[in-house]
């Protein structure tokens, strides 16, 4: 029988079947992980597929409410299969605050379920500070601090926060008129917001005007088309504010799902594969890799010509104190843009090292881009710095987009679902009014901000409801032993946690009728909530060392906005806009659709 069975084994086709054989076993290890499932056992959650785990129930319902859905059925310590990756999920609010506290590593694996980045983008967006580890993300973040945490250079960001707003609000006056019989449809406060945040935020960071047309922008129809230059807000001008509002809008687009590379599924559901993908997608790109390749280069060498314009105006300005690297004259514009002015632009900036674009960086702020923004903070920062502390390029190319990354869709879906909230509830929309008028004509300043207690409490009730970012992600290294007995297995990647604070924001016994729109839960002093119960109540900015090093920008920039706004205008629900309204979660967990509000004159 033995012979029979070797004499088999040596024929051709039993070399093919043992072939095939081990394939498929090969195929099988792969996709289901057997280990790692075993790993994971004590862990309950919802069955997952071959190579792509939870990933068509995720698809079919969202990401956000799904991973409510299976905390609820599955309970506060769960797992569910992101393609062959599990992911434990964590709403048991002590676990979130030790948790997200512990671990000051967010896992850089989300950076591949994004994008599929290669070469100097990959290299770019691994150097920002949401994604770095160690000393790049302490240099990075130190960075952030100084902008945009201290109170006197958050003060200084105030002249371009009134100075867009004061163009902004105005421009919502024909708004008014709408009506069916005037033609003027309601307000898209969602697309509306969103622009005058690109205009705030773009501005900030990289000290050049955005050139966002509010008039023309308001009136644009939504378009799902975006290559550079098409469906971004209306720019009006050629300068390279407006260039870089384009390219801006076109990265954010290219974060949607349905724009995403073929490569992309592939590497979510072969995590381990990851190099030989990533080499597939530098190699053999489809529309979709070529394009966010694209913009992430245009916009990279715009940052490399602003830094380039900032030395030469130095080296002017300092009767040539400073000398001008002739590689930072000459951009280096290497992207394969294959679309719209802003890569001929960028090209042609290039190919002779003459700046042609440096007209409009200039234009309102004398000699160079401005003093107060990010990128001349970063620049001027890094010429005393020591070694260790010195920003490279790459880095302040990294975190002058991650500073738009992270705060444009951010703060635009925040303001844009509190205009939806206030105008569905018409008791707090006067109350908010009510504290505007007490402020009367005072200009916005510091002073003025911190009195806005409502206003707020209304910031931090959206962010309750509808967090703009509803997960902290973090990167379990080690063993870590749960109050129950239970141990997150050690894995060679470590282990994805992931912490839904909109679980814990809509935690009935955290917050009594939670899914209720109440802004006094927040106040202090009579009739006020007093806030949050639990330390991990609350995370609309995250928690512990990696929590968002922009709060208090983006509460300045909010509170401002509604004051603004509320001082001439109040709002309330055009017919068409379902409430509550659809929300999607893609870059950020916002509203799909628009939000669509109409507008009425004070
Ligand atoms: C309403 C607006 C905003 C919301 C809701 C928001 C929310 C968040 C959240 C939840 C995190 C993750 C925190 C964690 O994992 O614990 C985060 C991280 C971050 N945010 Fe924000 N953010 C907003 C605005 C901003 C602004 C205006 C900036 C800067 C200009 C910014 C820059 C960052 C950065 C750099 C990080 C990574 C921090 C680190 O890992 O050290 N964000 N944000």
């Amino acid at each position: 029988m033995v012979a029979l069975l070797l004499e088999f084994v040596r024929t051709p086709l039993a070399a093919l079947a043992l072939l095939l054989g081990a394939a498929v076993g090969f195929l099988c290890w792969l996709g289901f992980y057997p280990l790692r499932r075993w790993r994971y056992r004590h862990f309950p959650g919802p069955i997952g597929l071959p190579f792509v785990g939870n990933l068509p129930e995720i698809t079919a319902m969202d990401t956000t409410p799904y991973l409510a859905h299976v905390s609820r059925k599955y309970g506060a310590v769960c797992k569910v299969w992101f393609g062959t990756r599990p992911w434990l999920v964590i709403s048991d609010p002590d676990l979130v605050r030790k948790l997200a506290c512990q671990s000051t590593a967010r896992a850089i694996e989300l950076a591949s379920y994004l994008d599929v980045l290669v070469g100097e983008n990959r290299e770019i967006e691994l150097a920002s500070a949401f994604f770095a580890h160690g000393e790049p993300w302490r240099r990075g973040r130190r960075v952030f601090e100084m902008a945009i945490i201290h109170p006197a250079s958050l003060s200084a960001h105030l002249p371009v926060i009134r100075r867009v707003l004061g163009r902004f609000v105005p421009s919502l006056a024909r708004y008014t008129a709408a009506s069916a019989t005037s033609g003027q449809p309601p307000l898209d406060a969602q697309k509306a917001v969103g622009d005058l945040m690109l205009a705030i935020t773009g501005e900030l960071a990289y000290g050049v005007d955005f050139e966002v047309d509010f008039e023309d922008a308001a009136a644009e129809p939504r378009t799902n088309e975006c290559h550079a230059g098409a469906g971004a807000a209306a720019t009006s001008g050629g300068g390279i504010g407006a260039h870089l509002a384009r390219v801006s809008r076109e990265v954010f687009e290219t974060f949607r799902m349905d724009n995403a590379t073929v490569y992309l599924p592939i590497q979510m559901a072969f995590p381990s594969l990851a190099p030989a993908i990533r080499w597939m997608a530098a190699h053999l790109p489809d529309k979709n890799q070529r394009r966010v390749m694209a913009c992430r280069s245009t916009m990279a060498a715009i940052s490399r010509q602003l830094m380039a314009q900032w030395a030469e105006a130095k080296h002017r300005g300092h009767g040539g104190a400073e000398a001008v690297p002739a590689d930072a004259v000459k951009v280096q514009a290497t992207c394969h843009a294959t679309n719209g002015k802003v890569a001929a632009a960028v090209s042609r900036a290039g190919s002779d090292g003459a700046l042609p674009l440096g007209i409009h960086a200039f234009r309102e702020i004398g000699s160079g881009i401005s003093a107060s923004s990010f990128m001349a903070a970063m620049l001027e920062e890094r010429k005393g710095a020591g070694a260790q502390d010195r920003l490279s390029d790459i880095e302040v190319i990294a975190q002058s987009i991650t500073f738009i990354l992270a705060s444009y869709e951010t703060s635009s879906t925040t303001t844009s679902l509190a205009l939806l909230l206030l105008a569905t509830h018409p008791e707090a929309q006067r109350a908010l009014t009510a504290e505007v008028d007490a402020m009367g004509g005072r200009e916005i300043d510091m002073e003025l901000l911190a009195e806005l207690h409502y206003t707020e409490a209304v910031i931090k009730e959206t962010m309750r409801l509808y967090p703009a970012v509803p997960m902290m992600h973090r990167h379990a290294k080690g063993d870590i032993q749960l109050p129950d007995g239970r141990v997150v297995p050690r894995q060679v990647l470590g282990t994805f946690l992931a912490i839904p604070n909109y679980n814990v924001h809509h935690d009935p016994a955290l917050w009594p009728e939670p899914e209720r729109f109440m802004p006094e839960r927040f106040l202090t002093g009579p009739g006020g909530g007093g806030g949050p119960t639990h330390p991990a109540a609350w995370s609309g900015f995250g928690l512990g060392a990696r929590m968002c090093v922009g709060h208090k920008l983006a509460s300045m920039i909010g509170k401002a906005t509604l004051l603004s706004l509320f001082r001439r205008y109040t709002f309330s629900v055009a017919p068409h806009q379902p409430v509550p309204p659809p929300m999607a979660t893609g870059l950020t967990f916002g509203p799909k659709g628009g939000v669509w509000l109409n507008v009425h004159a004070r």
